[in-house]
């Protein structure tokens, strides 16, 4: 997978170096590409903002040097990548978004800063590749570098070969649409707390079940949206009630 971002603070992204997304990227896993917007900015001062029309608060980002980033970082004999712009007035950012966000050739991020990026970009970039708003919850945060981040961590995770044991993505939480069980290890017992007893039995099937059933407790107990949003053919409601 190829990843490019455009933003005014590339230094935002130096982390990537680090842990699994940097042994990725020195496998060949994950191509990154981390692009300074001023590189398209043609005055002395390198402006990348200016008033809002219409007036309100704070500076929004002028579509010149993004319109110039995006034609650069998408080259006419590729395919074109999928844009995505974080954003909180985006489509909610999920697992099943990141599974679908891994199984792309090439990703694009805009990074916003200020009030955020003139409508003009994005509604040209559509006409020219798949645009995304998404939005990491419900909160504001300075600009787009951190959701990007957090994003391209989900997202590379499930690239084949970055987890160690690709197992593990099959029971933790979100895999399945619900949150996963909770999990204990030595020492059996610890300041009077004992680890239950199903997980030392040896019986797979029952931890099975155990672990299904904790999963689905937790996910009543903390997040009820997540069954609504369960297909009738996963979840019978007796399973909590039981
Ligand atoms: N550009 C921008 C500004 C704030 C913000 N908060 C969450 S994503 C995002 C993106």
């Amino acid at each position: 997978m190829r990843v490019d971002v455009v933003s005014i603070f590339p230094e935002y992204f130096a982390p990537l170096e680090l842990s699994l997304i940097g042994r990725a990227r020195a496998n060949g896993v994950l191509q990154l590409g981390v692009h300074d917007l001023r590189t398209w900015t043609h005055d002395v001062h390198r402006t990348v903002d200016d008033t809002p029309y219409g007036g309100g608060p704070g500076m929004v980002m002028r579509p010149e040097p993004w319109g110039e980033a995006l034609d650069a970082l998408t080259p006419a004999e590729a395919p074109p990548p999928r844009l995505l712009v974080p954003s909180p007035a985006g489509a909610p950012f999920t697992q099943a978004m990141a599974y679908e966000l891994a199984a792309e050739p090439h990703l694009l991020f805009a990074c916003g800063r200020y009030e955020g990026i003139d409508q003009r970009v994005l509604e040209h970039a559509a006409t020219r590749m798949p645009v995304t708003e998404v939005s990491l919850g419900d909160y504001v945060l300075f600009g787009g570098e951190v959701a990007v981040l957090v994003i391209l961590e989900a997202v590379t995770r499930l690239l084949p070969g970055v987890l160690g044991n690709a197992g593990s993505l099959d029971e933790e939480s979100h895999a399945h649409g619900l949150l996963e069980a909770p999990i204990y290890t030595k020492p059996p017992s610890w300041r009077g707390h004992d680890v239950p007893e199903v997980l030392r039995s040896g019986d797979h099937g029952k931890i099975a079940r155990w672990r299904r059933e904790e999963g689905l407790l937790r996910t009543a107990a903390r997040r009820p949206d997540l069954l609504d949003a369960l297909p009738a053919d996963q979840l019978d409601k007796r399973d909590i009630a039981a």
